[in-house]
């Protein structure tokens, strides 16, 4: 699926995005583009340290670039303070990056429990015990974040980004820690049209995991390159 082909205004515009960090004399990100429609799954490669972990923070708002325009959602960022860019990504966005976030006193249900509360619509009743089954973890839904393994934590917080539903879901390698029976399933949850109809952008550095996205890009030099269309749309056909 293109933008163009699209009767939809595009979930995301970026143009020229330049961002440098304070005391590096070369931009991370440097006259980078990205049009993205509604519901469209992207991955991004790129080697350690080119940018990507900056790119996903500017993605979710919680980074400011330097120059170049980025709107979301038919908002120019720029424009918006502090407490509208919460307000953004609370309803728009969710994100499963290295550190879980989970609360710790909460129990697996409960996590994903409360995104379902605090979710800005109103989400399906039972969409959390799928979610939870949907990761492999009912029988450990009454388990708290410390008695699980880190790759169990990774997909509650999987879990619990789905929950609220996000237009977007912003992924950092979400399969880096677990087995291939697991990471596959994780997969096919993200890229499953009826569990989660929203956009996704996943970092990645297994050629596996990107093939079996849409769209797919290389970071590097500051911009993304776009990778030869994988032949496969998703795990499921
Ligand atoms: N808070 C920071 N202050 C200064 N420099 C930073 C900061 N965060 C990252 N950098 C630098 O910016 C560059 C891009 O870092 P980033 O974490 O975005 O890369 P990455 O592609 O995600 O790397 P990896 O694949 O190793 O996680 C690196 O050179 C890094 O050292």
């Amino acid at each position: 699926m293109t933008v163009s082909c699209s009767t939809e205004p595009p979930l995301i515009r970026i143009e020229n995005l330049c961002f440098g960090y304070p005391g590096h004399t070369e931009k991370v990100l440097d006259g980078l583009d990205l049009l993205m429609a509604p519901g469209e799954r992207i991955a991004i490669m790129g080697r350690s340290g080119v940018g990507k972990s900056t790119l996903l923070n500017i993605l979710a708002l919680l980074q400011d670039f330097e120059t170049g325009d980025f709107t979301f959602n038919r908002r120019k960022v720029k424009r918006q303070g502090r407490r509208q860019k919460e307000q953004m990504r609370s309803a728009w966005i969710g994100m499963v990056f290295q550190a879980h976030y989970l609360i710790p006193y909460l129990t697996v249900r409960e996590n994903v429990d409360l995104a379902l509360e605090l979710a800005p619509r109103r989400v399906s009743f039972g969409r959390a015990e799928a979610l939870i089954d949907a990761v492999g973890l009912s029988h450990r839904a009454h388990f708290r974040p410390n008695q699980l393994s880190g790759g169990e934590q990774q997909r509650v917080g999987l879990a619990r980004a789905l929950a609220k539903e996000p237009l977007l879901l912003l992924a950092d390698e979400p399969t880096g820690n677990l087995d291939e029976e697991t990471g596959l399933r994780i997969l096919d949850l993200l890229l499953d049209r009826d569990m989660y109809r929203g956009a996704v952008i996943t970092v990645t550095h297994q050629k596996q995991v990107a093939s079996l996205f849409t769209r797919r890009y290389r970071l590097a030099k500051g911009r993304l390159h776009p990778l030869a269309a994988s032949k496969s749309s998703g795990v499921t056909p």
